[in-house]
C-alpha cells in the first residue's frame, strides 16, 4: 500500500528503498511546534504556504495555555494563521489527529504530514500519514511536496474474532509487543483487518504503529470505512506484494492487555498486574478519547464510584466527541461516578499540564506512551490500557478488570 500510494501521488512508480517525491494533501502543525514552523517559513525559507488550504494549525497539546511563554507562542500561531489563511483549530477544538479526521482533512490515498509522531493515525482511512520535524513540515507547506524513502512493508493479519471485553487497544498493544518497540523501524505496518473494526478502532491501531518505530501504519480499507469514504482502487495492496515481515495475531485467544513501565512493548495480561494501587486514571488522548471509548468507560462506571484516593480524569478527544457525549448522557454518567472532566485536547498525556504525576505515583492511562517521565516526575509509573480496564481500575483504586466489579 505504501508503494502504491507514493507511486500514485508522485511522478513515477516507486518501490521500497526508492526515493519518492510526492504531492502533499495536508500539512498539520501542532501548537508545540508552531513557533519553529513559523520561524522556518519566515526566516529560513522566506516563503508563504503554497496552498494555504492544505495547511492546518491545531492548538491542542497545552491548551488552554499553562505559562506565559506557551500563551505567547499560541498568540503568534493565531496571528500567523490570520495572515496566511491557513486553518486554525484553536483551544478546545481537540487533539490534532481527531480534528483532522473529523474535518475530512485525511482521506484514503492522501498524503498527510504532521509535526507529530502519531500522524500515523491517518492510516486508519488508508491515508499515508507520517510525522516529520518542523523543517520538513515547513518545506512541505512552502512547496506542496515532500520527499521520502519508500518504506518496506510489514503485513499484519488477524485470525478469529475478539471476545467480549477485549478491544482494539488490546490488539494494538499485542501487535506492538509482537513486533517490539523498534521492530518496524521506518517500515510501513500494513494491517489486513478485513471488515473488522470501526474507523475509531482503526485509528487506535494506526496510532500505536509508531510505537514499533513505523513510518506509517496503513489499515486496508474494509467494513465501516467503505460506507464513510470513496476508496480508490489504487490504494489496495497488490496480490503478491513483497513484505519484509509477516505476523498473524489470533484475536480469539487475546485477553485484555496492559503495557507496564516504561516501554510500550512491555505488554502483559491485565490479570498478571491486577491489584497494584493506582493514584490516577486518565481516559482520553488520540489513542482512546473517542465517543466509543467514553461509552466503554461509562458502561463500566455506571452505578459505581471512583475509589477514594484515586483520581479519574476524562478528556474527550475533541469538541465533537464532547458534544455527542453530553447529548447522550455519557458525560453525566462519568461525572456522577466521580470523574473529573477536562477541555478537549491532549491533557496530561505528555506531562505538560492538567494532571502531571508526583514522584512515586502510579497512573493507568489510555494513551500510547509510558516512557520514564512522560506524564510528570521520572519516578512516576504509567500503565497503558483500554478504556474499560482504565474505568474498572478507577472504581477499584487498583489495577482491575471490569469483571472484578461484581
Ligand atoms: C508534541 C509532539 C511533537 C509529540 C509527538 O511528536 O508525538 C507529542 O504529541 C507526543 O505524543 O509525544
Ligand atoms: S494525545 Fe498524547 S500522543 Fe496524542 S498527540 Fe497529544 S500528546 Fe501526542
Amino acid at each position: 500500500m505504501a508503494e502504491k500510494i507514493l507511486s500514485r501521488r508522485g511522478d513515477k512508480v516507486v518501490y521500497a528503498g526508492d526515493l519518492a517525491v510526492v504531492e502533499v494533501d495536508q500539512v498539520m502543525v501542532v501548537d508545540s511546534i508552531a513557533q519553529s514552523f513559523i520561524e522556518r517559513m519566515q526566516k529560513d525559507l522566506a516563503a508563504l504556504p503554497k496552498y494555504p488550504e492544505r495547511v492546518s494549525i491545531v492548538v491542542d497539546h497545552v491548551a488552554p495555555a499553562s505559562t506565559v511563554s506557551v500563551a505567547q507562542a499560541q498568540k503568534e500561531a493565531r496571528e500567523y494563521a490570520a495572515q496566511t489563511g491557513v486553518a486554525l483549530f484553536d483551544v478546545g477544538r481537540g487533539i490534532c489527529h481527531q480534528v483532522l479526521m473529523e474535518e475530512g482533512l485525511a482521506k484514503p490515498g492522501w498524503i498527510v504530514l504532521g509535526s507529530d509522531s502519531h500522524s500515523t493515525t491517518y492510516g486508519a482511512v488508508a491515508a499515508f500519514g507520517t510525522g516529520m520535524g518542523a523543517t520538513d513540515i515547513a518545506l512541505a507547506a512552502a512547496s506542496g511536496k515532500t520527499w521520502l524513502r519508500v518504506p518496506e512493508s510489514v503485513k499484519v493479519t488477524f485470525k478469529g474474532e475478539l471476545r467480549p471485553g477485549v478491544s482494539a487497544k488490546d490488539v494494538a498493544l499485542e501487535m506492538i509487543r509482537t513486533l517490539g518497540a523498534d521492530g518496524a523501524t521506518y517500515q510501513s505496518i500494513e494491517i489486513h483487518a478485513g471488515d473488522r473494526f470501526t474507523r475509531g478502532e482503526r485509528m487506535t491501531l494506526a496510532n500505536l504503529c509508531v510505537e514499533a518505530g513505523a513510518k506509517v501504519g496503513l489499515v486496508v480499507p474494509g467494513g465501516e470505512i467503505l460506507t464513510l469514504y470513496d476508496v480508490p482502487d489504487w490504494v489496495y495492496p497488490d496480490e503478491g506484494a513483497a513484505y519484509v515481515q509477516q505476523i498473524e495475531l489470533n484475536l480469539s485467544i487475546l485477553n485484555p492487555r496492559m503495557s507496564a513501565p516504561s516501554e510500550v512493548d512491555n505488554v502483559h495480561d491485565v490479570s498478571e498486574l491486577r491489584g497494584l494501587k493506582v493514584d490516577q486514571v486518565f481516559i482520553g488522548t488520540c489513542t482512546n478519547g473517542r465517543l466509543e471509548d467514553l461509552h466503554a468507560a461509562a458502561e463500566v462506571l455506571k452505578g459505581h464510584k471512583v475509589s477514594p484516593g484515586t483520581r479519574l480524569l476524562v478528556i474527550p478527544a475533541s469538541s465533537q466527541v464532547m458534544e455527542a457525549a453530553m447529548e447522550d448522557g455519557t458525560l453525566l454518567t462519568l461525572q456522577r461516578a466521580g470523574a473529573v472532566l477536562g477541555t478537549p485536547g491532549c491533557g496530561p498525556c505528555m506531562g505538560r499540564h492538567q494532571g502531571v504525576l508526583a514522584p512515586g505515583e502510579v497512573c493507568v492511562s489510555t494513551s500510547n506512551r509510558n516512557f520514564i517521565g512522560r506524564m510528570g516526575d521520572k519516578d512516576a509509573q504509567i500503565y497503558l490500557a483500554s478504556p474499560a480496564v482504565a474505568a474498572a481500575t478507577a472504581v477499584m483504586g487498583r489495577i482491575a478488570l471490569p469483571g472484578d466489579l461484581g
